[in-house]
């Protein structure tokens, strides 16, 4: 039995909800899941600034699955991955970020990808990680349906059929033998996208709850040797006073 926590950096609780939904319908049977969002940020993740203040609501969230003490993995539910590596230095179960995940499982099945996200700003942001993660040079290119995230839930359709068009133009000019899709919010979208463009589609929630389940199973833990070892304990003062003494 693994119990994975799945975070969705944003607040917007029915973006939670489907995030849940979606994880679950993929959940081995014996893994329990949970789903949660931080009680202070943005709606939406779709910048820079967006994603350092979304980095302490993930941070909150891991720090209160912690005080539960029953969560085997956590998954950071955000393509951006904000605060990735501050969440596994908080915990010894494995922390999964779904761009990391959906990276990983696109260059099983493919050589070369191509990235569809919402925003073309946050382009450069999954180029970051690409680098960051050694994926630079698998994907071919990081394209953007140029939907603002909360229009996956409030024009879905728009959405849906702007994510298919620029899906089937990377098929058909980028390359590339699979598609990774760069929101969270497109959890639900993989299946029908796949059928529609006949290729893998690849999202990192899913992908971010088998690699988790994974882990947990080979009983891997975040390494406490080195950088990811827990903070050293100080006190933090304002707002962020309950950090003290880790
Ligand atoms: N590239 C993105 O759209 N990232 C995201 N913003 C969110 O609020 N959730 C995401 O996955």
């Amino acid at each position: 039995m693994a119990h994975i926590r799945i975070i969705n950096p944003n607040t917007t609780a029915s973006m939670t909800a489907a995030i849940y939904r979606a994880a679950n319908d993929y959940a081995a049977v014996g893994t329990e899941v949970s789903a949660c969002q931080p009680a202070s940020g943005p709606v939406s993740i779709e910048s820079h600034f967006d994603e350092a203040v979304s980095a302490v609501g993930v941070a909150q969230e891991v720090l209160k699955g912690e005080r539960e003490g029953n969560i085997d993995a956590y998954v950071v539910a955000c393509f951006g991955d904000p605060g990735l590596l501050a969440a596994r230095e908080l915990t010894r179960a494995p922390v999964v970020g779904i761009a990391e995940a959906a990276f990983h499982m696109a260059t099983l099945v493919s050589t070369r990808f191509s990235i569809v996200t919402t925003l073309g700003r946050t382009g450069i942001i999954a180029e970051h990680l690409l680098e960051q993660y050694g994926f630079r040079h698998h994907c071919r290119r990081i394209r953007a349906a140029e939907i603002p995230v909360l229009d996956l839930e409030h024009h879905p359709e728009v959405a849906y059929r702007r994510i298919v068009e620029e899906c089937c133009r990377a098929r058909d000019e980028d390359g590339i033998g699979a598609i990774v899709l760069g929101c969270g919010g497109m959890a639900n979208l993989t299946q029908e996208i796949s059928r529609e463009v006949g290729l893998p589609v690849i999202e990192g929630v899913t992908a971010g709850l088998k690699l988790a389940e994974s882990l947990v199973g080979l009983g891997l833990y975040t390494s406490k040797h080195g950088d990811l070892d827990y903070p050293r304990a100080k006190p933090f003062t304002g707002q962020f006073a309950d950090f003290s003494n880790l």
